[in-house]
């Protein structure tokens, strides 16, 4: 289903996923409908199809004209919406602005911004079009397929969870605690040698960590202090942390203290290569899956618009 009007500089091209989250979406999308009229939004939407779908919708939105673009959906949604930018040749990604209506489950990238989970008030961001110019990072795995991300990234603990959640996200919020208590119990950690800034590390890892923004995980905070704007990435090693240092330490999983735990490690840097040695573990970006092994990080400082509290 889709719907194009006259464009103008501020018209909008949404961009729903009607099956992010758990909730009823035509309902929701009227919800949305009546709030976008109210603040008088001028715009043009589509519905994906299918998954990545996101993608190619951005890509037509683009080249028809549309230069703001609202994400209606959950992480995953908005990541293939930024993948969708960062891949075209159209315009200079730092002439577009995205907005995001939360539908999802974990809505991680909201969180940074304190941007409310709620139809209502995530309208009354956009529609102030206030924005910060925010860094994406971009992945190059084995393949030498390139992946875009707006959030947080990591391979490991992190990938196993999110290639457990597929067939968890049915229950909701909690699926990202089940994932999580299940990979605690089965994942097993490996060897990672990690090159950045002219150091080499090899340790057993549990994970690592790639941020731009600070949530991930259903609202686990892995990195401190990030500025989501400064052209670094926010790396965390977490090393050899059993199950038991996990279990002990969960508040801090979720208030962001973990990183001052002694087997966990934080760095700034531009670019960092994963090697795993006795594994391929899997590769996670926004809590999408998109590999496994090894992997290279750059950012790209100050790629796109997004509208913020
Ligand atoms: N029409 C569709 N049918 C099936 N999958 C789709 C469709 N449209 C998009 N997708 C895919 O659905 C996946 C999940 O969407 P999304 O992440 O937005 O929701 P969620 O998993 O509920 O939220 P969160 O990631 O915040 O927990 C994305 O990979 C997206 O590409």
């Amino acid at each position: 289903m889709s719907h194009i009007d006259k464009i103008n500089i501020n018209s909008w091209f949404i961009i729903a996923n009607s099956t992010s989250g758990n909730g009823d979406f035509s309902k929701q999308w009227k919800e949305i409908q009546q709030n976008l009229k109210h603040k008088n939004l001028d715009y043009s939407f589509a519905f994906t199809q299918f998954s990545k779908h996101e993608v190619d919708l951005v890509q037509n939105a683009i080249n028809k004209g549309f230069r703001n673009i609202i994400s209606v959906g959950g992480d995953g949604t908005l990541h293939n919406v930024v993948n969708g930018i960062m891949l075209q040749r159209y315009v200079k990604t730092s002439e577009l602005t995205i907005g995001v209506i939360p539908l999802g489950t974990g809505n991680d990238w909201i969180k940074t911004y304190n941007i409310p989970n709620n139809i209502e008030k995530s309208i009354e961001i956009i529609s102030k079009k206030k924005t910060i110019l925010q860094d994406i990072g971009v992945l190059k795995t084995e393949d030498n397929q390139l992946t875009y991300f707006n959030n947080v990234a990591g391979l490991g603990y992190d990938g196993y969870i999110v290639n457990k959640l597929k067939s968890l996200k049915k229950f909701g919020a909690i699926s990202y605690l089940l994932a999580g208590i299940y990979g605690l119990l089965f994942y097993k950690k490996s060897i990672f040698k990690i090159i950045f800034n002219d150091k080499v590390i090899e340790t057993n890892c549990l994970m690592a960590i790639f941020g731009i923004c600070k949530f991930s995980g259903g609202g686990m905070q892995f990195t401190e202090n990030v500025n989501t704007s400064d052209g670094l990435l926010d790396i965390t090693i977490a090393k050899n942390l059993t199950f038991l240092d996990l279990v002990l330490n969960l508040p801090k999983l979720y208030s962001g203290k973990i990183v001052h735990h002694k087997k966990v490690a934080t760095y700034k840097t531009k670019q960092i290569t994963v090697i795993p040695q006795t594994t391929k573990p899997f590769i996670q970006a926004d809590g999408e899956l998109v590999g496994t092994g090894a992997v290279s990080v750059e950012i790209v400082e100050k790629a796109v618009n997004f509208c913020v509290k």
